[in-house]
């Protein structure tokens, strides 16, 4: 019988489910040490958010077929070791939506009501009215960050509760927020405007701090804010800050950046904040929906079927996946790339097949496209099976096209994503067997592999700007790995790629923005 080690608390009803085909060990509180000690004995291993899955456990995992993560984040696991290494990697995505929605909702009306204190003080023996006195949310303005799975179902309680709703989601198509009956706006309007704000986005590299001292300056001075989403995303030093000199209204925190939250000036302040220990997706129906979720999942993977929410390997069969692997990585990889390129909303994506990739069952490379697409957006949430579906609801238009003839690749792809505004297009190929190459940016032909952190400037082809870019990089101490200019035109307009070998210091793109002869210049991370 197959082994599933269980490192987290999981429900019962899920644990019960994987006995019916597997030997399930419980054992909670696992030193990092311990875990890598054990693991190899183990063909499936089941989590919460509580244990690490670094790359030094996958690399003890000698018969680790899946790691099944209960709940939607797998930012405590190593995905890119695991893919390596050949480890389905599933989570939850929707099993606990639900229940962060209205946690954020309770959240929001305990704010408005002083709710938490209110009991505490009654509690402690007093009988006091007067400093409890609350607003009403009826007819106040609700900009929610974040129009997804929970920010949408919290708009739409919201809008019963009788609020407006401002909504800020670059990703998102204006008719899909028009359906959910809101307002989609730029970030300061919905800043300057809201009674309340509510985040529900993905923590990501762009989103760390978006809500800083500068943020917080541009709201109302009774401005409520709730972060049910992830630490990190609010500067908590400057909403402090903020709380303290009265220029914001109140807080109320279920995620932290870091966790547990230990010392924080934020347990100093009185009713305007309210702290609560990551309980999002603490509801008994969460548990058991993300515990069933997970544990059939991993049953299946164990009886040799495809999972159905993998983040890293799709569900196909072995022999047709070691076929597509290559050309569905680079798929992703090019998704992810125009993604950036285009900065948020796409309306339509054409997926060109060329060469022998025109013969292709093309249905796997048009979603491994789209995951790409939508990853910067919506991370770990999209996967194989949903990317089709969230693309729809995005109001994303797919067009598929072949052209079997072949050109310098015996197979190629290129993907066309147009924005309401432009139109970016990437090709790319591979080289050899699984070697991913990038072969145009919007028509300027390139060869350049993908890399991890990227460069890309469109900039006029003139004497010395590719030197002023080296030496503004070497000023901020940033090396450079390669180099590659691609022009259709001398003297017209070209593009450069740089492989850097970490992420771009701060301020640094600024600087080149303003170099003369560099039109645009973006940051990639693939
Ligand atoms: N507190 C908890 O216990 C708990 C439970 C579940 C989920 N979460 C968190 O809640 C958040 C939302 O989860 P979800 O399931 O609704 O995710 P989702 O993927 O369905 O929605 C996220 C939305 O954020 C948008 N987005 C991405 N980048 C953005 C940006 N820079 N600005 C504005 N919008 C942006 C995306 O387009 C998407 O519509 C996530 O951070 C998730 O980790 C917390
Ligand atoms: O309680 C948990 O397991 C974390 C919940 C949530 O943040 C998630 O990522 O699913």
């Amino acid at each position: 019988m197959p082994k599933v080690l269980v490192s987290d608390p999981i429900e019962q009803v899920g644990l019960d489910l994987l006995a019916q085909v597997a030997q399930v060990d419980v054992q909670t509180n696992l030193s990092p040490a311990e875990l890598v000690a054990i693991i190899p004995g183990y063909d499936a291993l089941m989590i919460r958010s509580g244990t690490r899955v670094t790359a030094e456990v996958i690399a003890a995992a000698n018969q680790l077929k899946i790691i099944g993560r209960a709940g939607v984040g797998v930012d405590n696991v190593d995905v890119p070791a695991a893919t390596r290494k050949g480890i389905v990697v599933v989570n939850s995505p929707e099993g606990n939506t639900i229940a962060a929605a209205e946690h954020t909702l309770a959240m929001m009306l305990s704010l408005a009501r002083h709710i938490p204190d209110a009991n505490v003080s009654l509690k402690s023996g007093a009988w006091e009215r007067k400093p409890f006195t609350g607003v009403e949310v009826y007819k106040k303005a609700l900009g929610v960050i974040g129009l997804g799975k929970i920010g949408s179902h919290v708009a739409t309680v919201a809008r019963a509760l009788g609020m407006r709703i401002l909504a800020y989601d670059p990703y998102l198509s204006i008719e899909r927020a028009e359906q959910l009956g809101c307002r989609l706006v730029e970030l300061d309007v919905l800043f300057s405007e809201s009674d309340f704000i509510t985040l529900h986005l993905p923590k990501t590299p762009e989103t760390q701090h978006l809500i800083n001292a500068a943020a917080l300056a541009k709201m109302k001075p009774t401005c409520r804010i709730i972060n049910c989403a992830r630490g990190g995303i609010i500067d908590e030093a400057a909403l402090a800050a903020a709380l303290k000199a009265g220029k914001l209204g109140g807080a109320a925190l279920d995620v932290f950046e870091t966790e547990p939250l230990r010392e924080s000036p934020l347990k100093d302040l009185g009713l305007e904040t309210i702290l609560t220990p990551h309980l999002g997706a603490s509801t008994e129906e969460a548990q058991a929906n993300v515990a069933i979720d997970v544990a059939e999942q991993i049953r299946d993977v164990l009886l040799g079927l495809p999972a159905r929410s993998a983040v890293n390997i799709p569900g196909l069969r072995p022999d047709v996946l070691e076929k597509l692997t290559p050309y569905m990585q680079l798929a992703e990889t090019l998704g992810n790339l125009v993604g950036q390129l285009a900065g948020g909303r796409v309306e339509s994506l054409e997926v060109r097949l060329q060469g022998e990739l025109a013969t292709n069952d093309s249905q796997p490379i048009v979603i491994a496209a789209l995951k790409g697409l939508l990853s910067p957006a919506l991370r770990e949430r999209v996967n194989y099976v949903n990317a089709g579906l969230e693309a729809k609801e995005r109001g994303i238009r797919v067009v598929e096209t072949r052209d079997s003839d072949e050109r310098d690749y015996t197979g190629s792809l290129q993907l066309i994503a147009k924005g309401p505004l432009e139109t970016r297009s990437v090709t790319g190929a591979l080289l050899g067997a699984d070697e991913l190459r990038i072969t145009s940016i919007d028509d300027f032909p390139i060869n350049v592999p993908p890399t991890r952190y990227m460069l890309l400037t469109v900039h006029r082809d003139m004497p010395g700007i590719i030197g002023k870019i080296g030496s503004l990089l070497g000023s901020f101490n940033v090396n450079i790995a390669s180099m590659q200019v691609g022009r259709k035109l001398v003297r017209g307009d070209a593009v450069m790629v740089l492989s850097i070998d970490d992420p771009l210091p701060e301020g640094l793109l600024t600087e080149i923005t303003k170099v003369s002869g560099i039109r645009d210049a973006y940051i990639v991370n693939l």
